[in-house]
């Protein structure tokens, strides 16, 4: 699988990065940013993997988030993928900001014309891993995952699915149950249409129950968020892992909103988890 690299640069001691690459899964070159911290230069590192919201590039969390100073500090690389295909041309894709182009929800699309390309799912949890474990020196047995909004469904969804593949997995502002906000339904019944079934299987809030994952899962919400009533609603997604092995620690902020800059607040927090996480043995 050939990477392009399309830049890179130093950053903290470490290198800043962003590629290309032909994706099978989603049939069309998918660009994706990688840190790769100071100790990756000697070693292999975990992986932490972040999923961006809607509207947002592969680009968005790396410029905007300020992670990379704690990243080097704690030899965490970074990865995030952008958040849809753009180079596979789908007439309506651009219609609107929150749904196709910037707004992939990391599902897999089971109807025509999406089915062809939106594949994000399938190509976050099983291709690029692939693809940073071939080229970076990546310990591909020690990730986690983490997102904002449509990126923290994303995140939540991937590791609620795939519990032995990812150690740790946090979020903020999330969509926790796009079935049932609009941002979630006006996307889902485009990618999967009136099959509700589907739309399950890419509802962290419907797979809670479900799910095999165990153990604490951060997640920070700003209460002056403009979308926390109609699109977030994080309280289903804790009231549905109620009697579950799955601890959300959901924590409530005053007066933030939904910006980097709430992230940028919190985001060494999240950081410090993932490497506790990351660094304890099996
Ligand atoms: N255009 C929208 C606002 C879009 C927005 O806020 N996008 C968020 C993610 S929302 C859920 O996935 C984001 O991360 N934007 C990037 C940024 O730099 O802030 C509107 O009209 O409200």
């Amino acid at each position: 699988m050939a990477l392009e690299i399309l830049g890179e640069r130093p950053c903290f001691g470490g290198v800043q990065g962003s590629y290309r690459v032909a994706s099978q899964e989603c049939a069309t070159p998918m660009r994706f940013s990688v840190f790769r911290p100071p100790q990756a230069q000697t070693r292999r590192v975990p992986v932490v993997y972040f999923l961006a919201g809607l509207e947002c590039t592969e680009e968005t969390f790396m410029i905007k988030a300020g992670a990379q100073r704690v990243a080097a500090e704690l030899g965490l690389m970074l990865v995030s993928p952008d958040t849809s295909p753009r180079e596979a041309r789908i007439p309506g894709d651009d219609e609107s900001w929150d749904f196709g182009i910037g707004a992939g929800f990391y599902v897999d699309a089971t109807q025509a014309p999406w089915s062809a390309n939106y594949r994000m799912y399938s190509f976050v949890t099983k291709e690029l891993p692939r693809v940073i474990g071939a080229n970076f020196q990546a310990d591909v047995e020690r990730q986690a995952i983490m997102g904002h909004s449509m990126g923290g469904h994303g995140a939540l969804v991937c590791a609620l699915r795939n519990p032995g593949e990812y150690r740790s997995v946090s979020a903020f502002a999330p969509i926790v149950a796009p079935s049932q906000v609009p941002w979630g339904e006006k996307a889902f019944s485009k990618f999967f249409g009136a099959d509700r079934a589907a739309w399950a299987s890419f509802d962290a809030t419907a797979l809670a129950k479900g799910s095999g994952f165990a153990g604490e899962i951060l997640i920070d919400q700003g209460l002056g968020d403009k979308f926390l009533r109609t699109q977030l609603q994080p309280e289903k997604f804790v009231a549905a892992c109620d009697g579950t092995r799955i601890a959300p620690r959901l924590r409530e902020h005053e007066g933030y909103d939904h910006s980097y800059w709430f992230i940028q607040t919190f985001i060494s927090d999240h950081l410090r988890c993932h490497a506790a996480r990351l660094a304890t043995e099996r």
